[in-house]
């Protein structure tokens, strides 16, 4: 069956069902609480509707999923890695053709959408290479005895995605999870159902045993039926932060282990000393990509007095040059946010700035494009602020969408204050030409992602998660394999038992 009608011109995409996939297969749930509709953010259009899954599809899932967790934990590591190997040549094979899906979906540049599919590859390769080194220790005991310990598989994992980076994220969990012997339950959000499907047929297509990797489709309820699952035995979640609470409080129930990517409001400080057009283009990296809609964003942007004018002229410049429009174009560097309503929010959160005092230095407002298709899309003009202040909500919330708060400093004393005073801690970044100072600052940072002289490069050997109420537990890198594995201890005896008794 294919999905749609594809074509790699926006507004003339047709989404057919089924979009779930259980057991080797795209399937209907058997218990479809409601339909609903997933739109195009280029064009506003519908490209058509599909089922949420109720309870008893959840459940089918995770029978499905045990079954092909017996055979795939009993497999070598060697012998899962040539699997996610073959997985991630078909995806590089395919890179256009998802690229193209995504950004249909999402609304981001296909420019981007690439990126994000290269990423999604090399994470499998990653992993796969890792899958052969998974391995215990042994422990010399007294009088030859000793033990060793395994590592092993968790069993059935499900995965919840944000709408973001969705084929990316479902790689980003999945891979690790499979790696280790896991079987994966997913669901995507509601408002981006599509690639993960394609990645399932992939999977199916390297050689997983069906069952291994299943999609299932929905919003909160949905979510909440795999959470409460008593054959589930974690939980790794991509999303906001009430959502991450309510996860983390339902897995309590289970004393299921938890992943959890939230949101931030991440630091960005560039010191005087910093190359100017450096500092530029990191601070645009950390605010503009994915039209501002990325976790780690370094939203707060500190700029040392001395070089607040050039630097913020420079800023505004590039801003006002960047190519809004079409996604599906080749020179579209910024494409259409991912619904109505959060065009509205992040709009709303540009006025409320206004409001409190703040200074619009350019965009911040809706962007109609010159083509008629495209009148209906969710576009705004990426914004840079001025004249803001550490209490204002612009500085304070996540607003998830390109608006750079610009905010002067002083001293590195007092930026280190101010940076770290929130709740988040996804990610900070520093832009400086004294070392000593920016290793100072980055061990200063409460963040668990820290970038010195760049921002959002995200190489997958790299662990990535956050600190404070971002979240904990680290996907990709070496730490991936901890949260989705546990160890076994084995204890030994080689002599005789001297009992107590
Ligand atoms: N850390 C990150 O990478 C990301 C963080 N975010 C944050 O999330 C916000 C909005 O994104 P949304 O997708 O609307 O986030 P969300 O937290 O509402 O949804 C994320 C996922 O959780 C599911 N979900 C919602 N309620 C649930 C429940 N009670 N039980 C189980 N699953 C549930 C959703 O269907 C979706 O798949 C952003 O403004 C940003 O703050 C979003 C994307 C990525
Ligand atoms: C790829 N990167 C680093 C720009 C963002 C990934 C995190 C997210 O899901 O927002």
């Amino acid at each position: 069956l294919p999905f749609a009608t594809m074509s790699s011109k926006t507004g003339t995409f047709l989404l057919q069902q089924p979009l779930n996939y259980r057991a080797g297969a795209r399937i209907q749930p058997v218990d479809g609480s409601h339909s609903e509709e997933v739109n195009e953010p280029a064009t506003g259009r519908v490209m058509g509707k599909f089922l949420f899954s109720g309870e008893k599809e959840v459940d089918l899932a995770v029978q499905s999923a045990k079954a092909a967790f017996k055979i795939w934990s009993q497999k070598s590591g060697m012998e899962r890695s040539r699997v996610l190997l073959e997985a991630a040549r078909i995806i590089r094979e395919r890179r256009e053709e998802i690229a193209t899906m995504e950004t249909i979906n999402n609304g981001k540049s296909i420019f981007e959408a690439r990126v994000d599919i290269d990423i999604s590859w090399q994470c499998l390769e990653y992993y796969a290479g890792l899958a052969g080194a998974i391995a215990g220790q042994h422990i010399q005991l007294p009088g030859g005895s000793f033990a060793y310990t395994r590592r092993e598989a968790l069993g059935v994992c499900v995965g919840i995605g944000a709408w973001n980076y969705p084929f990316q994220i479902a790689c980003w969990k999945s891979a690790p999870a499979l790696a280790c012997g896991n079987a994966m339950i997913y669901k995507p959000s509601p408002l981006t159902p599509i690639s993960v499907v394609m990645l399932a047929e992939i999977f199916t297509q390297a050689g997983v045993p069906n069952g291994l990797f299943n999609v299932v489709q929905g919003g909160a309820a949905t979510g909440q039926f795999l959470c409460q699952h008593q054959d589930v035995s974690k939980v790794s979640f991509t999303g906001s932060v009430p959502t991450g609470i309510k996860i983390m409080e339902m897995s309590a129930k289970g004393i299921k282990p938890v992943t959890l990517e939230l949101g931030g409001k991440s630091p960005l400080i560039i010191f005087s000393d910093s190359i100017l057009e450096n500092a530029v283009n990191g601070a645009l990296m950390a605010n503009f990509l994915t039209q501002g809609e990325v976790c780690c964003n370094g939203t707060r942007v500190f700029v040392q007095r001395e070089i607040l004018e050039a630097f913020t002229k420079e800023v505004v410049k590039r801003t006002q040059k960047i190519k809004i429009g079409d996604p599906l174009l080749e020179d579209t560097r910024m494409g259409a946010l991912i619904s109505c309503p959060h065009l509205e929010r992040v709009l709303g959160f540009i006025t409320q700035a206004k409001e409190q005092g703040a200074k619009v230095l350019c965009g911040g407002e809706p962007y109609v494009p010159d083509d008629p298709k495209l009148k209906n899309g969710y576009y705004m003009r990426p914004c840079v602020l001025g004249d803001c202040r550490d209490d204002m909500t612009c500085v304070k919330e996540e607003i998830f969408g390109p608006v750079m708060s610009i905010l002067p400093f002083d001293t590195e004393e007092e930026v280190l204050e101010r940076a770290n005073n929130t709740t988040f801690g996804l990610a900070g970044g520093v832009f400086t030409r004294d070392i000593q100072r920016a290793h100072r600052v980055v061990a200063a940072l409460q963040a668990g992602i820290c970038f010195i002289n760049n921002y959002n490069v995200s190489p997958v050997e790299l662990p990535f998660g956050g600190y404070k109420m971002s979240g904990f537990g680290r996907e990709n890198g070496q730490a991936g394999i901890e949260y989705y594995s546990q160890l076994k201890t084995v204890c030994v005896e080689m002599g005789d038992v001297e009992s107590v008794f």
